[in-house]
């Protein structure tokens, strides 16, 4: 019997190899003009431990499955279709991820306008979040909850902030599964593809209330 991988891809119990979901998260950011040409990056783990993640440089709107490297927690290379490429700039942040939160199985990062003004919105590493509904989506039940984002400074080295998150979250883990890079982007991590795709579509409608809630003086 032949065995349909895209069909099995749909069913998260079944699933054998999530880079579909990824090639289709990313089809849709870069729609909402959130991975616009090269930006962001998105991987998906195994339960092996290792991950596939984007090859760097590869324009997010027209993913292949060629494009995906697959690495292990330790950073090695282990699978790609290709040597000349390069894994994602940024894997360490999602192994770091992977590593602080075993029940992460999937870490989306995206580039959006909002995200990256709302990022300096305060000086400190930690930015308050209005007490939207959307909250609840992310893990909040709290009526009029006071939640806040991490920020981390945003280093040319990637292994630095892929240190200072590891430093910071280890002592003070995050209320809500995302952090901002300052003027650079947002990353999610979620218990299955799905559910990450979910959590950036809710932090970005966040900032984008936070944008316009500046603009017309509301005050949260
Ligand atoms: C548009 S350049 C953006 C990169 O510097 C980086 O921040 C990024 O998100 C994508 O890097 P990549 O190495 O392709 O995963
Ligand atoms: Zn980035």
């Amino acid at each position: 019997m032949r065995i349909d991988r895209q069909v099995l891809s749909t069913n998260n119990s079944l699933k054998l190899d999530p880079r579909s979901d990824l090639i289709a998260a990313a089809t849709q950011f870069y729609k909402q003009g959130w991975m616009v040409g090269t930006a962001g990056n998105l991987s998906a783990r195994l339960p092996d431990g290792s991950f596939w993640i984007t090859a760097s440089g590869k324009s997010k709107g027209e993913l292949q499955i060629s494009d995906f490297i697959r690495v292990g927690n330790d950073g090695k290379i282990l699978e790609r279709s290709h040597s000349d490429l390069k894994p994602s700039a940024e894997t360490e942040i999602h192994q770091v991820i992977y590593q602080l939160f075993l029940e992460a199985e999937a870490c989306y990062h995206v580039h959006s306008i909002e995200a990256n003004l709302v990022s300096r919105f305060v000086e400190g590493d930690n930015l308050p979040l209005p007490p939207l509904e959307m909250l609840k989506g992310l893990g909040i039940k709290a009526e009029n909850p006071s939640c806040f984002i991490p920020i981390f400074a945003n280093h040319l080295d990637v292994g630095k902030i892929a240190t200072e998150i590891c430093d910071r979250f280890y002592i003070y883990p995050p209320q809500i599964p995302a952090l901002l890079l300052r003027d650079h982007g947002v990353t999610v991590w979620a218990n299955s593809t799905e559910t990450a795709r979910n959590y950036i579509e809710l932090v970005e409608y966040i900032f984008r209330y936070m944008v316009v809630a500046c603009q017309v003086n509301i005050q949260y």
